[in-house]
Parts: C-alpha cells; structure tokens; sequence
C-alpha cells in the first residue's frame, strides 16, 4: 500500500472529489463526486476560530466579531439543532464544533485539561454515521483537522464520520446523539432491525469488551493474541477500520514480549498500514508504528518473557 502524500487540496480538486447538498431528511450533508480510495485524503482545514468546549453566547459574539462579514453570514446558516433552547450563536456552536485533538467530541465526555474545540464551515456540514467511511484527525502543527476516506466509497455516495462511540448498542447510541446532539440518528447501522440489528449489537459490543480483556492478557500472549483475531474479525464484518491499529499494536507488543520479532514484523507493518488510512502518514501513530516495524527489538517490553512463536495476521 502507498499511503497519501501530505495533504493540501486547491477548492477545484475538491469539488472533483466531493460536493455539499441536500441530503434527503438530514439537511445538507457531504457527497462524493467520483470514487475515491480507501485512506485517500478528502481536504483539510483551518478552524473559523477556536474556544474552550463550552463558551458561553457572549464568548462567541466575541469570536464572531473578528471574522469577515462572509464568515459570520456562513456561520449563521450552519445547521442548528437547538433553536428552541438555545440562542442562535450558543444553538449553531453546540450543533458543529468539532473538538481539537483526537478525542470524542461528545459533550458529557470528560474532557483533557486545556482542550479546544473549534468550528470548522465545510466539516460542519458532514453528518454523521455508526459505520463511517470518514476519519478526521487534528493535525497539531499546520492547525488543521485533516479528512480521509476509511475504506473504498463510491461515486454518489455520502461521506459522514461518527460523532458518538461506534462501539456500544443501537439504542445506546441513538440515545446518546439525541441527549448530546439533539438528533435522531438515521444512519445504516441505526435503521438496521430485527436479527440484523441484534448480531451488530452483539458485535460491537464483544469487539468493546475484547478491548478489556486484551489488556489484561500481558501473561497469556496466545489468548492474547487469539482474542485480537476475533476482534478483527469482528471488525471487518462491522466495516469499522478505525480500531485495527491499536489491536495490531497490541498484538505486536505480545510478539515482542516473547521475541516472536518475525511476527512482531507482520503485525506492526499492519498497524503501520491501517494508520495511514485513519489518520496518515505523517500521524504520531503512524510514525511510531514505522519506527518499530524496523526495530521491533527496540520496544521496551522487547524480551521480557521466555521465548515462544505466537502467530501473525491472518
Ligand atoms: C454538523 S451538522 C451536519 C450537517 C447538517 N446536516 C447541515 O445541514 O448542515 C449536524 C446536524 O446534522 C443532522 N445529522 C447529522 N448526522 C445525522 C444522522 N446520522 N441522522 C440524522 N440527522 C443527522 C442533525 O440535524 C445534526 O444536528
């Protein structure tokens, strides 16, 4: 795989990839305008302005009253969850900002001390999906939160992220983006029902759990790494990329602590591979993934345990 060149996209290679319209009973959404390949960056972009997760109206008066005429007249005609609670500016800023960093945005989350959120005009008119086909990550030194493609889409298709934790229950979900955003979630994976609804219920919630009991495997790295094959089984039926990386990690890091580097090797080249599609090349993650795919010997945990062959990727 080769992954994406560092990212800047002209307003004219945009509009060949993808465009903003009505999108039939969520308002305006993403689409795009040709197929584009997995791990393919979509755009990036600069925040109108940035504040602390929960300014108040006047605060946001204030941001408002240093940008354009333009930009404050775009601002006004983002999509608005809360008109009947909130006042317009609070309403527009609780709809759309999106945080700095690569944490949940979800409201009630505990948030890192100093956390920013901003606004960003084009992202805000991306919806939202529990099965997304959209990455965003905040690249901390060119200030901009960065789009990629998780997996192949197709001409026509709608290019959504997801604003909750994918991996929980339906109804969880849709309870929490009603509570924390104010809209009932039409997404794929919220419409599903009956035996369908149940197996994706029953998926997500096992690949959150196996998450746990990965990390309490650093004794036991064959069940360890047993329990990561079933997660990424799991994934895959799920169409969810996003967490691939951390369980290739972690299957990695057993390799390493028994100084299986042969599949050490084939693991972390997978995470390398699969963080360049989420967040991109030039991601920590993807730079740290690069480093022990060429020295797996330099991890710490290199050799903590008696020696022992695990098995690599399927
Ligand atoms: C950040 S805006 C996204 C763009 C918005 N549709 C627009 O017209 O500008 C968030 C709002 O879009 C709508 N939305 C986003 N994802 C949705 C989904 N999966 N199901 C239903 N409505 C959704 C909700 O009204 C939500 O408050």
């Amino acid at each position: 795989m080769t992954p994406s060149t560092t990212p800047t996209a002209s307003i004219e290679e945009q509009e060949e990839t993808f465009f903003v319209q009505d999108v039939p009973g969520n308002g305006k959404g993403v689409v795009a305008a040709r197929s584009i390949r997995k791990g393919e960056f979509l755009f990036s972009e600069p925040p109108l302005f940035t504040l602390n997760p929960s300014p108040t109206n006047s605060m946001l008066l204030g941001a408002l009253s240093k940008c354009t005429r333009d930009e404050q007249r775009q601002y006004f005609t983002l999509a608005n969850s809360y008109r009947k609670r909130l006042l317009p500016a609070l309403a527009i800023w609780e709809t759309n900002f999106l945080l700095l960093g690569n944490g949940t945005h979800l409201k009630a989350a505990p948030q890192p001390l100093g956390e920013l959120a901003g606004i960003f005009l084009l992202a805000s008119r991306i919806n939202s999906s529990c099965t997304p086909n959209v990455s965003k990550s905040w690249d901390e030194i060119r200030n901009v939160m960065v789009f990629r493609t998780l997996r192949d889409v197709q001409d026509g298709e709608e290019l959504c992220f997801n604003y909750c934790d994918v991996l929980s229950a339906q109804d969880e979900r849709k309870r929490t983006l009603m509570e924390e955003f104010g809209f009932d979630c039409t997404c794929d994976a919220c419409r599903l029902g009956g035996e369908e609804a149940v197996e994706s219920d029953r998926r997500r919630t096992s690949i959150l759990r196996l998450f746990d009991e990965v990390g309490r495997c650093a004794k036991e790295p064959t069940l360890g790494i047993r329990k990561i094959k079933l997660a990424l089984q799991m994934l895959k039926e799920e169409s969810l990329i996003h967490y691939e990386a951390s369980f290739c990690y972690d299957a990695f890091q057993f390799c390493v602590l028994v100084s299986d580097f042969a599949n050490a090797k084939a693991w972390i080249r997978r995470a390398w591979e699969v963080s360049c599609i989420t967040s991109g090349p030039d991601s920590n993650a993807a730079r740290m993934f690069k480093v022990y795919w060429a020295n797996p010997r330099s991890h710490t945990l290199a050799a903590a345990l008696p020696k022992a062959t695990l098995s690599g990727p399927d």
